[in-house]
């Protein structure tokens, strides 16, 4: 009998990353462990810089890991797979095709465009809103469109993993909460997995029903906690809520102390700043 495969958990196993070699590597993710369970939302936040991108480029296949082994839906990593989806922080749209022709892009690469996939094609388009702009080029889309559409792109690969990069960056904040909103209200409909990365703390409580808080670079988990907040959530009131505010705590001042290790990077005067706004923070004189 075979063992059925968890359909879209993906476990990351005593993974190490550096970039260069021998005397001049320099280490980016260290002996990093954690499991994005299937169909829960699992966000990973930490600071700018520490090494959130490279693991996104390791679990989808892009990078190979310096150590360690990453374990997708039963099946080792060994390159990039229409399984595991990435939905970058910059538009991946091709500019010279409609809104229509980029969401029809994976199956018709793959050879398998056909009737079914053009209804499909119409379907995510009227669920993300985009219909009546299927012709248009994505310059004639606003930001927030142009991410729906790569929402759309992404879903009709049927994937069993979104991989998402930060990918309301750079939105204005009312699109940017109308694209949170929106995005929670089409991830509790579709019950995929999803692993979000964020350095964002309001819509990473808000999404996650995990929170993977890493540290500085080379960065490993810090702490995982489990976001146990009811749904569906509303943006503009979760945080009336005692529980939310209590997880936003932890994860902020772990976070807090993350940063610091961070801006320090080796810098002695940093690490001088760092102590000295440290102390007078907790009041010793
Ligand atoms: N191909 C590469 N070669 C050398 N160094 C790299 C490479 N890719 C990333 N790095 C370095 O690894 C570190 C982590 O980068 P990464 O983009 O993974 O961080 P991040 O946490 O995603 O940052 P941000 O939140 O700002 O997007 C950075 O210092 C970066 O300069």
């Amino acid at each position: 009998m075979t063992e059925a495969k968890p359909r879209g958990e993906i476990i990351v196993r005593n993974v190490s990353k550096a970039y260069g070699y021998g005397p001049f590597a320099t280490p980016v993710v260290e002996d990093c462990s954690f499991t994005v369970e299937p169909n829960k939302f699992t966000v990973m936040i930490g600071p700018s810089g520490v090494g959130k991108s490279t693991l996104i480029r390791l679990i989808a296949g892009f990078e190979k890991p310096t150590r360690g082994e990453i374990i997708a839906s039963g099946k080792p990593v060994t390159g990039p797979d229409k399984n595991r989806l990435v939905v970058f922080q910059e538009t991946a749209l091709f500019p010279w095709m409609t809104t229509a022709k980029n969401v029809l892009y994976g199956p018709q690469a793959r050879g398998e465009a056909n009737a079914a996939t053009k209804i499909l094609a119409d379907f995510l388009l009227d669920k993300v809103g985009l219909r009546p702009f299927r012709d248009r080029y994505p310059a004639q889309l606003s930001g927030g469109m142009q991410r729906r559409a790569e929402l759309a792109r992404a879903l009709i690969n049927n994937p069993d993993v979104m991989i998402l990069d930060e990918p309301f960056r750079g939105l204005d904040a009312m699109t940017k909460k109308l694209m949170l909103e929106y995005f929670a209200k089409l991830c509790e409909d579709e019950k995929r997995t999803n692993f979000f990365v964020t350095t964002d703390i309001d819509e990473a409580i808000f999404l996650a029903d995990r929170l993977i808080v890493m540290s500085a670079r080379p960065t490993k988990v810090r702490t995982v906690i489990e976001v146990d907040l009811p749904r569906p959530r509303d943006y503009a009131s979760i945080f009336r809520d005692d529980r939310a505010n209590a997880i936003k705590l932890e994860a902020l001042s772990l976070l807090h102390e993350e940063a610091m290790k961070a801006f320090a990077g080796g810098s002695k005067a940093a690490a001088d700043f760092i102590e000295a706004y440290r102390r007078r923070s907790a009041g010793v004189s």
